[in-house]
């Protein structure tokens, strides 16, 4: 039998630059994608250490009003003007008419896919990136989502349904509480916590299949060839306990961790 393939999982791309091990794990290759909720705190961060930057049609305008209230004491039209994105794309419903045109004017790409009301603008931001992005090496690809939990819940599950679309891609969904990333089926997943910006609650879902056989370690409540669903047991509200938990499940599972709010 073929052996299971590991995968690893960190967020040390929310460290702080100041923090020693602070610089994106070897060979990341970050890409932020703007959604159209107020930008989390560390918004700004992440920005500086994406290679790709991308709104999700509304999340122009959020870039575009909310930056420079998290940089205050810097002169809002300067912020503007440095946070710039590379493309915005959607179905361009919720961009206001003057953000469109100041960062068309400024260079960046619009792409108007108005005629498809079948896919979300998250959908359509994900597939972009996949598709067109100019990261030669799309193996190492990590998308962040800022906005993409915490809001509206049909928008909050299309975020997770996207997540489920593209199994085969590192996509991780922010807001300023909590994160959530999908654990694709056999991998052993070794997920190591960085304990001054996450923990300690967090959550094993299954959502969509039940697994029919989930083991963990690290965990304050262990599952051991347990099985998940929705009507039966799903790991809410489950404790972090150690630096690495490792997950193995025979279903995609959604890991959740919450953000500690000092970080
Ligand atoms: N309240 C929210 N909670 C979570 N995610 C959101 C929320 N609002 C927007 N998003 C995300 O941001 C993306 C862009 O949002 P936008 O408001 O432009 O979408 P939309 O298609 O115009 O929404 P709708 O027409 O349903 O109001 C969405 O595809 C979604 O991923
Ligand atoms: C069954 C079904 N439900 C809802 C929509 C609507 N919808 C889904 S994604 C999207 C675009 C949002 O930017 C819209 C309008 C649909 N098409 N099909």
């Amino acid at each position: 039998m073929a052996p299971t393939p590991a995968m690893s999982h960190s967020s040390a791309f929310l460290l702080p630059s100041s923090s020693s091990s602070s610089m994106a794990p070897a060979g990341s290759a970050y890409v932020l994608v703007v959604l159209n909720q107020r930008l989390p705190r560390f918004a700004p961060l992440l920005w500086d250490r994406a290679q790709v930057r991308v709104c999700a049609d509304g999340g122009a305008n959020r870039l575009f009003d909310d930056m420079p209230e998290l940089l205050p004491g810097q002169d809002p039209d300067e912020v503007r003007a440095r946070y710039k994105p590379d493309v915005i794309k959607g179905d361009m419903d919720s961009i206001r008419q003057e953000v469109k045109e100041y960062y068309s004017n400024l260079g960046t790409k619009i792409v108007d896919e108005s005629h498809d009301q079948d896919t979300t603008d998250l959908h359509k931001c994900v597939a972009f990136v996949t598709e067109n992005s100019p990261i030669p090496d799309k193996s190492n690809l990590c998308i962040l989502a800022l906005g993409a939990l915490g809001g509206r819940f049909d928008h909050e599950m299309g975020n997770i349904n996207v997540l489920h679309l593209f199994p085969n891609n590192r996509i991780i969904l922010l807001s300023d509480d909590c994160l959530i990333f999908l654990l694709p089926r056999a991998h052993i997943h070794s997920i190591h916590i960085e304990q001054s910006i996450e923990g300690p609650h967090c959550g094993l879902i299954p959502i969509g299949v039940p697994s029919t056989s989930t083991t963990t370690t690290g965990l304050q409540w262990n599952l051991g060839n347990t099985s998940m669903s929705f009507g039966g047991l799903i790991s809410t509200s489950n404790i972090v306990k150690e630096e690495d938990v490792t997950v193995i499940s025979d279903t995609d599972l959604i890991w959740t961790i919450s953000l500690r709010q000092h970080s």
